[in-house]
């Protein structure tokens, strides 16, 4: 990791840490996500790995690379400046039909994109897409934990991603189309940008899945009055919320529709995104497609951090080449346990501060769901 210096934690997930670096020659921002070597390093880190690395799009956060440290194995990868669309919709309640729009569109081009490579994403959320720091934010969708590749693996049949945003047919336990469940996932993605609140909860009992479930499983939502939504956004809702996929609106259709279409940029369009869906050659490292590495080198990297550490070595054997940031991380990151304790306790402040920035009834019903889940 020599090539980066270190600036910042950004946050916590279930099994690392996140951390804002910056490469010292091209002085580029990067995010560079630390997992612990050994057990963690489990068939869905290759998963993510290898299906983010075979997407590049402006809608989706770029893989750059993977590189190990005595203790982790790191995934580096474009930084979002912007965070969580969640983020931005607890500090403003809810978004406008059109703000909606604008991040939907973008949603929508990152989606399609993947499933033009075979590639569903299976946890579409507020919380997986980020923002760049540009003043017309673009919408940078991350994390590719519980991604399948119809070319590389099995038909999905497990049941997960978040269930606020789980589609009906994942309930069923059989094995289900993941792209036709992220389509559903897009249209809870929608309505919580239009509402501040989860479609299939119930506004006063937002902590009960079984009443979750239940919803989802017949479809049942509704648009507060309070909310003023164009029946043309109403009507694409009710064509994602069909509880057959076969019956669901696809991401074509969607594309093809009436609120989808207005004020479309140009670079959404279907001809300039036509640039974008070709498949890359998994063995061949270049430049232009912002991964130097190959599939192969990134197997032989992550094989290797599969076995564990030697019990001796810890983080702060990592050389950081920055002492003040050397203790830093010596006071951070000394266990795993620690780390997760850590994570909790972040999270939990986030929310706190979140919780601040706005007073809707909605909104506070989005960041309860979003701590539940953690
Ligand atoms: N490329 C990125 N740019 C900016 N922030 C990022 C980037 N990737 C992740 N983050 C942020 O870092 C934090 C940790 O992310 P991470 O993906 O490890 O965890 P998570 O998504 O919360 O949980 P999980 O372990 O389930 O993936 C989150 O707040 C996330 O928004």
């Amino acid at each position: 990791m020599e090539k980066y210096e270190l600036l910042k934690d950004i946050g916590y997930g279930n099994f690392g840490v996140t951390k804002l670096m910056r490469n010292k020659e091209t002085k580029e921002l990067v995010a560079a996500k630390y997992l612990p070597r050994g057990e963690t390093i489990d068939d869905k880190v290759v998963r993510e790995i290898v299906n983010h690395r075979s997407l590049r799009h402006p809608n989706i956060i770029q893989f750059m690379e993977v590189m190990l440290t005595p203790t982790h194995l790191v995934i580096v990868m474009e930084y979002a400046a912007g965070g969580e669309l969640f983020e931005r919709i607890c500090s403003t309640g809810r978004f406008s039909e059109d703000e909606a729009r604008y991040f939907f569109q973008q949603l929508i081009c990152g989606v399609s994109y993947c499933h033009q490579l075979q590639v569903c994403h299976r946890d579409l959320k507020l919380e997986n897409t980020l923002l760049d720091g540009s003043p017309s934010p673009k919408l940078k969708i991350c994390d590719f934990g519980y991604s399948k590749s119809t070319l590389l693996h099995s038909q999905p049949k497990s049941a997960v991603g978040t269930p606020a945003y789980i589609a009906p047919e994942i309930l069923a336990w059989k094995e289900y189309d993941g792209k036709m469940a992220d389509v559903w996932s897009c249209g809870v993605t929608l309505y919580v940008m239009l509402v501040g609140a989860y479609p299939f909860e119930d506004p006063n009992d937002t902590k009960n899945f079984r009443k979750t479930i239940e919803r989802i499983r017949a479809v049942r939502y509704k648009i507060p009055p309070h909310v003023h939504i164009s029946s043309d956004c109403k009507h694409l809702l009710s064509q994602i919320f069909v509880a057959n996929p076969a019956r669901r609106i696809t991401m074509q259709e969607i594309k093809n529709h009436i609120w989808y279409l207005k004020n479309l940029p140009r670079e959404l369009s279907e001809a300039a995104q036509a640039n974008y869906g070709y498949l890359r050659d998994n063995n061949v490292p270049t430049s232009s497609t912002g991964c130097l590495q190959s599939v192969i080198e990134i197997m032989q990297i992550v094989k290797e951090a599969r076995i564990p550490p030697p019990v001796s070595q810890s983080d702060d054997e990592i050389n950081w080449e920055n002492d003040e940031q050397e203790e830093q991380e010596g006071e951070q990151d000394t266990s795993k346990n620690k780390e997760e304790q850590q994570h909790s306790t972040q999270k939990g402040k986030e929310h706190e501060r979140s919780a601040h920035k706005g007073n809707d009834e909605q909104e506070s019903s989005a960041r309860n769901r979003k701590e539940e889940e953690h």
